[in-house]
């Protein structure tokens, strides 16, 4: 065993049949050991099952083409997304199967935007409470956050939180005690893209009210009734619950999401040096943009150092897009101030300079300089387009429509490949539609943008030379640009190393290894996707996780000391720690006592607190 500190023996993930403790309709409740019509008679007969389920056994394939039809019938996305939270609740080897056996069609039904209308919808759909909920209001000190969260799980049973206090939820902003669903749909990518185990993770979210009139005026609205906590009881609230988590599951991954522009950077820089800690609207969002650049770049023969950036909207996607922008660059061996000089944000008041009233601390590094801009407009994006001449523009804004016909027509005439990433979500935010971009530019833009979209067909499309391909019925795939593609590989990495931090050079890492997957790098084609499809993603995240854990390990920076150095062991032993969307886990029986007991010993825990499992 390792001899870094004293929390590398706690267990990872469990190996072998997991030991269950749950008998009859216990058992059938649970999410985690239920296999409903699944269960061999065998386990029947062990399990005090019978006479609870009808008499066939199903295979879990099976069951999937059941609950396929089950959601087939929902007609609506809405409806689809309650059917499969639902499921959730009962089984959840059967929802992550069915989830990765038809992952491109229920990937925007469990995300975004569908899931943006579950959050908005959340009092309302409410059924069953999932995660945790601890409001400012009952807050009287850190050991009562620590007594909540020992509900869920002690020390080495939760591997990775995502927090968020909903206040800018998924581009529909305050949605209060609703943000849980985010804090919940991100943990399920955890498990879907990453293999995290489902049971070794924990949404929250912190009520601290709610700005939003309509949920204040709503009779059914489940949060605290009273406009947000802000200054220092809100940052005392947040503090007290970053420590308690900090000692009741000192190896957990901390995940802020969706938290609002005046705290998520702020948070950020407080909490980064104490904790591994990760924002994703910020880092996530740089990493995954900064990997489209890198692979756009590569195939249009652009070079990093010489590329220059709009960014319109620096908010907290837009800077942290800013920011992976200029990390890459001092990879590179530029200066900062060299690096920083290739980025242009815009905001509602236009271009940031250093005549701009308040600039947030986030987007200070990159003012221009007031008096190269006087007597030139610095609102309308076109002239600054036509001024600044960039080879990239991203939206990171909400407001929809903004990369006009004009704007983008304007950059196209001074690149002949211009790389544009309208990332605003929902679909309804969008900057400008990739059709209608690649329409105005004769299919010669880049272009990924933050939600799904349909294939586009490139009408006798034409190469580099303009020649036209008469038989031409390629579709141009637009790459969903989210930080969900990136994200899950990074929290793995954290997970299975103990990583003490995060720290910038892994991001980085990250940021590299996810490009070279991308297909326009792959297939050198600057008409393939620019990132790869969500469908490859768990490949792609065991690829990525590799290079991550490498770099985490020669950063001295994990926490367990059996790491393989040989690439291929290493994934390996990536790939056999991660939740299996394809099988159910043979049950061991045990009785409660025993369960207790070897937790106790250090066994492998296979279950959060309550759930009465583990794994030998
Ligand atoms: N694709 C992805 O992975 C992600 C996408 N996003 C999306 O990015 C958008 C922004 O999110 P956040 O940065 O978290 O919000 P934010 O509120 O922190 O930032 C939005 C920024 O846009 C500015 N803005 C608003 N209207 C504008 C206009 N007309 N012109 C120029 N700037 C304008 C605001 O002043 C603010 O600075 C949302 O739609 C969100 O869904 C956010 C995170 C990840
Ligand atoms: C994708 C994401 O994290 C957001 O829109 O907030
Ligand atoms: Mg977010």
């Amino acid at each position: 065993m390792s001899t870094h500190d004293k929390y590398s023996h706690l267990p990872l993930y469990a190996k072998g049949p997991l030991k269950c403790a749950l008998k009859g309709q216990a058992l059938l409740d649970s999410p985690l050991f239920n296999k409903g019509s699944a269960f061999t008679k065998e386990e029947r007969e062990k399990f005090g099952l019978n006479g609870m389920l009808p008499a066939a056994v199903h295979t879990l394939d099976q069951q999937v083409e059941r609950a396929y039809q089950q959601y087939s019938e929902r007609s609506t996305a809405l409806g689809k997304n309650t059917f499969l939270n639902s499921l959730k609740d009962q089984n959840l080897t059967l929802f992550f199967a069915l989830l990765w056996q038809h992952v491109g069609e229920m990937y925007p039904i469990i995300y975004t935007p569908t899931e943006g209308e579950a959050i908005e919808q959340y009092s309302r759909l409410f059924r069953r409470p999932d995660g945790c909920f601890l409001n400012i209001d009952e807050h009287t000190s850190r050991s009562s956050i620590a007594s909540i969260l020992k509900q869920f799980g002690g020390e080495g049973d939760i591997d990775y939180i995502v927090l968020t206090d909903g206040e800018e939820i998924l581009g529909i902003g305050d949605q209060g005690v609703g943000g849980i669903g985010i804090s919940v749909a991100k943990l399920v990518l955890m498990t879907l893209c990453a293999g995290v185990w489902p049971n070794r993770t924990l949404p929250i979210v912190l009520d601290c009210g709610t700005d939003n009139k309509s949920l204040l005026n709503d009779a059914a609205y489940l949060g605290l009734r009273h406009p947000r906590v802000r200054s220092s009881r809100y940052n005392s609230f947040i503090d007290d619950v970053v420590q308690s988590i900090k000692s009741t599951f000192p190896t957990a991954i901390l995940h802020f999401e969706d938290f609002g522009l005046g705290n998520a950077r702020r948070l950020l820089e407080i909490y980064s040096e104490q904790l591994p800690c990760f924002n994703d609207d910020i880092q996530g969002t740089g990493a995954v943009t900064m990997a489209a650049i890198h692979a756009a770049c590569q195939v249009s023969n652009v070079e990093l150092k010489d590329a220059r950036v709009l960014i319109f909207g620096a908010g907290t996607a837009g800077t942290g897009v800013a920011d992976q922008f200029v990390d890459a660059l001092l990879t590179e061996g530029l200066e900062v101030g060299e690096a920083r000089g290739g980025v242009w944000l815009v905001d509602k008041s236009g271009l940031l300079t250093t005549f701009s009233e308040e600039p947030t601390e986030a987007q200070k590094p990159y003012l221009r300089k007031s008096v190269e801009w006087e007597g030139k407009d610095t609102t309308a994006l076109e002239k600054l387009i036509s001024e600044i001449k960039p080879h990239i523009l991203i939206g990171c804004s909400t407001s929809p429509g903004a990369f006009t016909e004009k704007a983008v027509r304007e950059m196209a005439k001074h690149t002949p490949h211009p790389i544009i990433l309208p990332l605003s979500n929902p679909t309804r935010l969008i900057e400008a539609k990739p059709e209608d971009i690649l329409k105005w530019t004769d299919f010669k833009a880049l272009v990924a943008t933050g939600g799904p979209f349909d294939p586009i067909p490139i009408p006798n499309s034409s190469d580099d030379d303009g020649n036209l391909n008469e038989n031409d019925e390629r579709k141009y795939v637009v790459a969903e640009c989210n930080n969900a593609t990136i994200f899950p590989a990074i929290g793995l990495s954290l997970i299975l190393t103990r990583s003490k931090l995060l720290t910038p050079p892994l991001l980085a890492t990250a940021v590299k290894a996810l490009s070279l997957e991308a297909p326009c790098v792959k297939q050198n084609d600057k008409k393939a996707a620019l990132l790869p499809d969500i469908t490859d993603v768990r490949d792609i995240s065991v690829k990525v996780a590799v290079k991550v854990i490498r770099k985490i390990v020669g950063e001295g920076l994990a926490r367990v000391d059996d790491i393989p150095e040989d690439e291929e062991e290493l994934e390996g032993w990536v790939r056999g720690q991660m939740w299996d969307v394809s099988t159910y886990r043979d049950l061991e029986a045990v009785d409660a006592e025993r369960v207790k007991e070897a937790l106790e010993e250090g066994g492998e825990a296979a279950g959060s607190g309550g759930c009465l499992g583990i794994a030998g």
